[in-house]
């Protein structure tokens, strides 16, 4: 795990766990033997410090976080390099990550190439640099950047760090050849003025202001998650109590966060989301065997709301992409949305000019889709119309070349029903992207009856190169992120009608975590999107929903979010929908008594009593049938597992990390309270399928003792 072995009078310590050099028990153990042999060793006159393999350290072991800890522990480690008189070299590259930086802290010097990233990203897993980060980054940079790096986790690039002081020098080529000649020249030298612990913090004279300011926006960015707030009190604590008071200060901190349900929370999330990544089809295919197509040149269907994002997404990291429109009015309004789009990225110094430019120059805007005959990959992203995709795909099937992947970003429709328009169903795939498309991070790759594994894994791949999370689910109507939604959409204009109004459902959501309420959502995504698909549903069936409908498909229907469209009220680009906005586009969400009225004169048409609905209703209402459905989900084999819909719930509704997702929440609730509220909601209404309880969710509420979330797919096949 470390490897000792000498070059004339230097020692070279080379951490070796793969694939990231995370700090195990064997390489802290590894580490302490070869700094004591080092410092033994008279013909050792310093020491280096390097990673093997593509990194330098990820930091702690985060798998040994659930077991008691054993072995050497990293600040005793950390203490005995600081201690020892000969210089010791931190040599970095790849990323050197909280654990890591922390020995790397402990080190007399740090040098390291320019591509190398350092960070403490623990507050991400819901705790705090635990061996000494938090006193000893302030010892090397100034406060405030020290405040920043800990309470946000993000990774800095070397140059930026050798601007901030944590790195003495960047060099270019080969890094233990570099490692030796700065050892070779620090050798000798008094290592005292190199041991932070002794330095004293840098920014002291401005902790007040500082503090108060990190905190304001570390409170405003991410209301209800403890972890910034703990960090920054930690960090504040190197600076007001000496080195050794500090450590046990920071000590206390750590044990608090990291027996918080939070840290198991993002704990549970760190690994759930690179699970999510390692898919498998019923077949037996998977990530592991299954090779993806090349993806070289890609086109895009329909250059609206949906077309234009993923054609961002698929511009910006180089692919060509040829976007097609039914006329050139849209196609240009399409194209000139883009560009806007890639200009207000630039005043953002998201990216430059010349980035600008170059992503434009790889548009080929068309109204012939004729030119889709030598992509690799097409994305269908035309109006939610069966008929229309059906009709698109007919074409898809005679124009693209037999290697093409041909997919679909329909947000409802069954993948099985838009490849059966084609004679090669095995190359048709889902990917369904969130609005606004260039901007959220998931990707719900959806695999139909046919789809072959080749097309999931060019789809999968795909999602990585444009920087999504992707999550592979079968096909059903709506798939996971939808089924799951809809059912809270349902419950909340049930409730509009029983006697809340939407700020009150929104703030209770709010206040719960959610960074905003369903019915903002459903003004951001747009209350026409909910229209569209009921009523196509309702088409395909032969009926028609009016204003008096009350009943549909044999469940209690309202009709309120009906009138809201037909009012053109359709969310924040009219200006109006649930919500009054400042202007059509516009952010901010105002109370708008019209919708008051709207929803009042609605009960009393209904002959509803309006009556008031609690905190806890409004939450469980919200939460329970989506989590019901999340359960049904599994048993179906919609989604492989509970993990992947926290991870789509994440992405793709911003549910807060820290909270774990649905599936998640309800294994902290306890899966027999939830269960037991479920049958509550279900005896009070019968006439909403949503609460008819989950088959698997019972047999696991009836376990005699709870069963963990890694572990509930084994019930999923039971007789219990
Ligand atoms: C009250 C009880 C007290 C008990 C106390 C017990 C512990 C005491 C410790 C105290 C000291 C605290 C020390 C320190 O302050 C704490 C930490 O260091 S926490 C860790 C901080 N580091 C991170 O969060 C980095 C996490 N990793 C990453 O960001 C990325 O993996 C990466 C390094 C940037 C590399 O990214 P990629 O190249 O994309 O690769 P993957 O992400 O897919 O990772 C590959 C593979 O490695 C696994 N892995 C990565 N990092 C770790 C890790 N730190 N520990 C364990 N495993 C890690 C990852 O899961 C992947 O494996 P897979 O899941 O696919 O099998
Ligand atoms: N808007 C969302 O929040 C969202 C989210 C996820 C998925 N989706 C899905 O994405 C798809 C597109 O939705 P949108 O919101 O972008 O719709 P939109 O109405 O904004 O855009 C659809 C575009 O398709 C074009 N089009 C229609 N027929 C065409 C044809 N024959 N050839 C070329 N172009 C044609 C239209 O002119 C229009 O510009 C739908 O399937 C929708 O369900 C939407």
């Amino acid at each position: 795990m470390v490897d000792y072995r000498t070059q004339g009078q230097i020692a070279i310590l080379e951490v070796n766990n793969p694939p990231v050099n995370a700090l195990s028990i064997h390489v802290r153990k590894g580490l302490d033997d070869g700094i004591s042999r080092a410092v033994r060793d008279p013909s050792v006159k310093a020491v280096i410090v390097i990673g093997k393999g593509r990194t330098f350290s990820s930091g702690a072991d985060i798998k040994e976080f659930n077991k008691p800890q054993e072995g050497p522990r990293l600040t005793m480690v950390g203490k005995k390099l600081e201690e020892s008189d000969k210089p010791v070299v931190a040599a970095i590259h790849g990323t050197c990550l909280g654990g890591g930086l922390e020995i790397a802290l402990f080190c007399h010097y740090r040098i390291a190439v320019k591509s190398a990233r350092v960070g403490f990203p623990e507050v991400l897993l819901g705790i705090l640099p635990g061996a000494a980060g938090t006193q000893r980054l302030p010892r090397v940079t100034d406060v405030a950047v020290a405040m920043e790096m800990i309470s946000t986790g993000k990774h800095v690039p070397a140059p930026k760090a050798l601007e901030y002081g944590i790195l003495d020098k960047i060099v270019q080529g080969d890094l233990l050849e570099e490692a030796v000649k700065f050892a070779k020249s620090v050798m000798g030298k008094p290592v005292q003025p190199c041991r932070l612990s002794d330095q004293p913090v840098k920014g002291a004279d401005r902790l007040v202001q500082v503090f108060d300011a990190a905190m304001r926006q570390v409170k405003q960015r991410q209301r209800g998650f403890m972890a910034p707030v703990v960090c920054l009190k930690a960090v504040r604590s190197a600076a007001e109590l000496p080195y050794n008071e500090g450590l046990l200060r920071e000590n206390t901190l750590f044990t608090e966060l990291m027996s918080s349900s939070q840290c198991a929370a993002l704990r549970y999330a760190f690994f759930a989301e690179r699970a999510a990544q390692r898919w498998q089809l019923p077949s037996g295919a998977s990530a592991a065997n299954t090779k993806p197509v090349p993806v070289k040149s890609t086109g895009v269907i329909g250059a609206g709301t949906m077309g234009q994002g993923i054609a961002i997404c698929l511009l910006r990291v180089d692919y060509p992409v040829i976007l097609v429109e039914q006329n050139q009015k849209l196609l240009d309004k399409g194209v000139e949305m883009i560009q806007l789009a890639f200009k207000d990225a630039v005043r953002r110094k998201l990216m430059t000019e010349d980035a600008m430019r170059h992503c434009m120059s790889n548009i080929s805007p068309t109204v012939d889709m004729q030119q889709l005959a030598n992509v690799d990959l097409v994305i269908e992203a035309v109006y939610e119309n069966v008929a229309l995709k059906q009709d698109i795909f007919r074409k898809l099937d005679v124009i693209c070349k037999p290697s093409a992947v041909l997919c679909t970003n329909t947000s409802t429709i069954s993948i099985d029903i838009i490849a059966s328009a084609t004679k090669r169903p095995g190359s048709v795939v889902g990917t369904h992207f969130f609005a606004p498309a260039h901007i959220m991070r998931l990707l719900e790759n959806v695999y139909s009856k046919d789809t072959s594994a080749q097309a999931v894994a060019t789809v999968m791949d795909l999602g990585k190169k444009i920087g999504k999370v992707s999550v592979l689910v079968k096909t059903c109507h709506g798939f996971v992120a939808n089924r799951m939604f809809h059912h809270q959409g349902q419950e909340a204009a049930l409730m509009l009608e029983e006697g809340a109004l939407p700020e009150h459902i929104d703030k209770v959501m709010e206040d719960f975590g959610m960074s905003i309420g369903p019915m903002k959502v459903s003004d951001l995504s747009g209350v026409d999107i909910g229209w569209r698909i009921r009523h196509e549903v309702a088409k395909m069936e032969g009926v028609e929903l009016t204003s008096q409908t009350r009943f549909f498909r044999g469940e209690r229907y309202c009709t309120l979010p009906d009138k809201l469209y037909e009012l053109g009220r359709l969310g924040r680009k009219t200006g109006k929908g649930w919500y009054r906005y400042e202007k059509p586009g516009g952010r901010v969400a105002m109370v708008d008594d019209e919708v008051t009225n709207l929803i009042k004169k609605h009960s009393a048409e209904m002959g509803i009593e309006r009556r008031g609905i609690s905190t806890q209703e409004i939450q469980e209402r919200i939460l329970y049938p989506a989590i019901n459905e999340g359960f049904r989900i599994l048993e179906e084999g919609v989604a492989a597992k509970p993990e992947d819909i926290d991870v789509i719930w994440w992405y793709g509704f911003s549910f807060p990390r820290y909270m774990g997702g649905p599936m998640f929440h309800a294994s902290q609730v306890g899966l027999s309270k939830v269960y037991e509220r479920i049958c509550y909601y279900h005896q009070n209404f019968p006439y909403s399928s949503h609460w008819v309880p989950s088959d698997l969710l019972r047999k696991l509420a009836s376990a005699p003792s709870p069963v963990p979330i890694s572990q509930w797919m084994s019930y999923s096949q039971s007789k219990l």
